[in-house]
């Protein structure tokens, strides 16, 4: 009896142990894709002032090829005197336009505006930066969605001395405004959170792990408590410490992968002149045990971070080859492409492995493409032969959300690559009929000099398709106007 009570005991700190660690490791994460995000943003006020220019074709083209070279931005623009006159989306602002109200004066001279209607983009709201002649759009709800929704959570900004809640999940953690940012844990209302900060724009994130039922009802508890009995002769506590740790974070993405939680989805891939499916891209969705689905964006950086994308990325191969092997031997003009990170193209064993897992499935390499989603240009040289090795054994490399500028360009020379994939953030520039025809000649006309095939992404509307099919008749496509990801065995019907 009094080995199930201490293993109760043990189980109930362990759970509370572990449920700080995840919440803590989800906030980490949460900090690590906003530290991307306002990097981002930073770095394109910077190439604005870089070059200071009249809002000519020429300026507004340079801004839309910064929007498209970022990963989350919706928009830049330049300031004259005070009012904003160039937008990537709009073009040239006639006559200039105020900038937003400030809500938040953050460090250096930059302004903060929440929730702007966007210019030239009805419905649309941003999140806005902006620093001398140069402001930036960010989606308003990306902060917001970024948070991992195990997660209860406040996002606070520092104002002053004081600090201002932005925005939260739970009726718990309203009236919540004073966070130091320099402790990793507070108490509001007699619950235990943890904080996480973002020291460029001292905002913080408050969080803790949202608690479907009770300690006592959990299951590792209930685990606990079979164990106590099964094992209170024997002494069960380096067990049952074992049973507590793989609930932690880390091991919830191979626990997902194991229980089902973890599933591939398939977007088709269609060629623009005739629509027929040529090919599909392979995408990871997360459902978690709440029923709740997980951000790939976040949890793909989370595996990423934790060293695990090499894992993630068998996990999706393996369930490539089961779910669609028959359908690829039954047609070997049809390509499926997976995501892959520069680590997993430079582990020696990743080759190996596909080739191993593609001769199982009798299959040639060639049904197998990789779309290469990190932009690192370190270690290129390594990179390149990695890329080389790959594209030897049969398999077609992509690289991911492309936008276009000359580094672009120059980057591409570099990697030696079979196709781009164009960002589906491009689209958003086919709003502005008048000057539609700066960028999307430009990567047309790259892709032809480099041999290159190209991808449209993000393709929702027909005018999109017939622009792009005018301008690139061989082009291929992908995008909600031809289908949405769909299950494995929807793909060949
Ligand atoms: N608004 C709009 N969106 C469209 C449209 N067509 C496709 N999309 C979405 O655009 C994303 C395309 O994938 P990505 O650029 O590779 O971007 C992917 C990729 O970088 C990453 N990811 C997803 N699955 C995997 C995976 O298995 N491995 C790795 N390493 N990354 C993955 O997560 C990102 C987001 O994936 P998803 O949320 O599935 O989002 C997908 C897809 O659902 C459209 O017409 N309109």
């Amino acid at each position: 009896m009094l080995a199930v009570v201490l293993c109760l005991a043990f189980g109930a700190w362990s759970v509370q142990r572990d449920r700080a660690e995840q919440a803590g490791e989800l906030a980490d994460s949460y900090v690590n894709l906003a530290r991307r995000i306002t990097g981002e943003a930073v770095e394109t006020i910077d190439a604005i002032h870089a070059e200071p220019a009249e809002c000519g074709p020429q300026e507004v083209a340079r801004l839309r090829a910064l929007v498209l070279n970022s990963r989350f931005l919706k928009a830049a623009s330049r300031l004259e005197n005070g009012q904003v006159v160039c937008t990537s989306i709009i073009g040239r602002v006639d006559p200039p336009a105020q900038p937003p109200r400030v809500d938040l004066a953050g460090d250096g001279g930059r302004r903060i505006s929440f929730n702007v209607p966007e210019l030239g983009a009805p419905g649309s709201r941003s999140m806005v930066i902006r620093e001398g002649n140069a402001m930036v759009s960010i989606h308003a709800r990306t902060f917001i969605d970024l948070a991992d929704p195990r997660l209860d959570f406040a996002l606070v900004a520092k104002d002053g001395d004081v600090g201002r809640l932005l925005f939260t999940n739970t009726p718990a953690l309203q009236g919540l405004e004073r966070v130091s940012g320099t402790e990793p844990t507070l108490t509001f209302n007699g619950q235990r959170y943890q904080v996480r900060c973002l020291q460029a724009y001292t905002g913080c994130i408050v969080a803790t792990l949202r608690v479907p039922q009770g300690v006592w009802g959990s299951p590792v508890m209930i685990e606990m408590g079979a164990f106590g009995l099964l094992l209170g002769l024997s002494g069960g506590f380096a067990f049952s410490a074992f049973l507590g740790r793989s609930r932690s974070l880390s091991r919830q993405l191979l626990l997902a992968m194991r229980s089902g939680e973890l599933r591939v989805v398939y977007q088709p891939i269609v060629r623009l002149s005739d629509r027929r499916r040529v090919g599909a891209e392979a995408l990871l969705r997360w459902t978690d045990a709440t029923g709740k689905p997980v951000s790939p964006d976040a949890f793909i950086s989370e595996a990423e971070r934790n060293g695990m994308i090499g894992q993630v990325t068998r996990f999706v191969i393996s369930r490539v080859l089961e779910d669609l092997g028959d359908g690829l031997r039954r047609r070997p003009d049809f390509q499926v492409t997976v995501n892959v990170s520069a680590d997993d193209l430079m582990d020696s064993g990743f080759l190996p492995f596909l080739s191993a897992r593609l001769q199982a499935a009798r299959l040639q390499a060639c049904s197998i493409g990789l779309e290469l989603t990190e932009r690192t240009t370190a270690n290129s040289r390594e990179l390149s032969r990695a890329i080389a090795r790959v594209r030897e054994a049969g398999h077609k490399v992509y690289i991911d959300d492309f936008g276009t500028d000359y580094s672009s360009l120059s980057y591409l020379s570099r990697l030696r690559v079979d196709a781009i994939k164009i960002n589906r953030t491009f689209m958003q520039a086919l709003h502005d009929q008048s000057d539609q025809d700066t960028i999307a000649p430009q990567i047309v006309v790259m892709a032809e000099v480099l041999g290159l095939t190209m991808v449209v992404e993000g393709i929702e509307e027909e005018q999109q398709a017939a622009y792009f099919h005018t301008l690139a008749p061989d082009a291929l496509a992908q995008g909600w106007l031809f289908s949405k990801p769909v299950e494995a065995s929807l793909l060949f019907s």
